[in-house]
């Protein structure tokens, strides 16, 4: 039951970002209820630690903490980053996703360096070192821009601004703008990168709510913040991303957008790591056919050759490793600004 007596708790990971979006839908829902709510941090694997995610069990490691304690009633609401939903794993039995907030911005941006000179990704001198671990952003950036150096670099958004700034690991970063304008970096952004230069993540930018399926009291409450052309492209998205099985560390693209007429128009995209190969889908269809459209897109990418470039071997890490080093003895590091 609902009462005044007890909080609705409203659960998500410890990092800056993360809790700016847990006050994002305490804040939502404060417009429609009186009930007192409580923001409870939970620290996740993917907190604690900063080696390969892969080793880990993939993108999930940000969220399995947080959707047991859901499961075990220790708090009733789940905030998660849709992008970090991975496809490849059911949905936690016996919960959710009741709302999603209105998508404000799904492209990713470039972050320099205080007092870098330059401003977008085009303009930035060769042998620039730009840090993401996404192979996502790793293989559009080397697409256009074969002589910029792509660094891992892990952490959540503040640390990574820490490591840039602080301890010289690379010139500029390049994170999801809707994320840092919610985490209040939005004054670091140095370009919002078109889409065609940069396709985002599937669920970039979307912020979810996770509920246990049985809390139809609370769902009826939470539902209110659901945006219906967030879910309708949202469902489009993942529809995609788990036909290729994939999650956001998947050299896959995926952005849905409802168009005027209310249909659903969706580009997905499938690459090698270096950018060497790129394929490229497109599909439209109406708004009733969500779910459809993004299989229908799923299986044109892999009719094209997508599912090696999906489960890249040994040999794929192998070329990877070498044209890597081809590329840093030919463009050598550029001097930090
Ligand atoms: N992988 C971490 C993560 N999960 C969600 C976001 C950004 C916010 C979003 O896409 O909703 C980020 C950081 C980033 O990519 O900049």
């Amino acid at each position: 039951m609902l009462s005044d007596a007890q909080p609705l708790r409203i659960g998500t990971r410890t990092s800056p970002m993360a809790m700016a979006q847990a006050r994002l839908v305490r804040d939502h829902l404060a417009r429609t209820t009186e009930i007192p709510t409580e923001i409870v941090g939970v620290e996740t694997a993917g907190d604690r630690w900063y080696g390969d995610l892969s080793e880990l069990g993939g993108k999930g490691a940000f969220l399995r903490e947080v959707d047991r304690r859901l499961l075990a009633g220790e708090i009733d609401i789940a905030v998660h980053s849709v992008k970090d939903v991975p496809g490849d794993e059911a949905e936690p039995e016996g919960t959710e996703f009741t709302a999603y907030l209105r998508r404000q911005e799904s492209l990713d941006a470039l972050v320099l360096r205080k007092g870098s000179r330059y401003r977008t990704l085009s303009e930035l001198p060769p042998g620039t070192r730009v840090g993401t671990s996404a192979v996502r952003r790793r293989g559009q950036i080397l697409k256009h821009r074969p002589d910029l150096h792509v660094v891992r670099i892990r952490g959540n958004v503040n640390q990574r601004l820490d490591r840039m700034d602080g301890e010289n690991t690379c010139e500029g970063l390049v994170l999801n703008a809707g994320g840092l304008a919610r985490a209040e970096l939005g004054d670091r952004i140095s370009q919002v990168i078109p889409r065609e230069l940069l396709c985002p993540a599937v669920g970039a930018g979307v912020v979810g709510a996770r509920l246990r399926s049985e809390d139809t009291e609370l769902a009826a409450l939470v539902r209110g913040l659901d945006d219906p052309d967030t879910r309708l492209a949202v469902t489009a998205e993942r529809a995609m991303l788990q036909r290729l099985q994939g999650d956001c560390g998947s050299p896959v693209a995926g952005h849905c957008t409802v168009e005027e007429d209310g249909s659903l128009s969706l580009i997905g995209m499938v690459f090698s790591d270096c950018g060497g190969t790129f394929l490229h889908e497109q599909g439209h269809r109406p708004a009733t056919e969500a779910w459809d459209l993004g299989e229908g897109v799923a299986e044109a990418l892999l009719n094209q050759g997508a599912r090696p470039l999906l489960t890249p071997d040994r040999r794929a890490r192998e070329e990877r490793a070498a044209m890597e080093r081809r590329a840093r003895a030919q463009y050598p590091r550029h001097a930090p600004w």
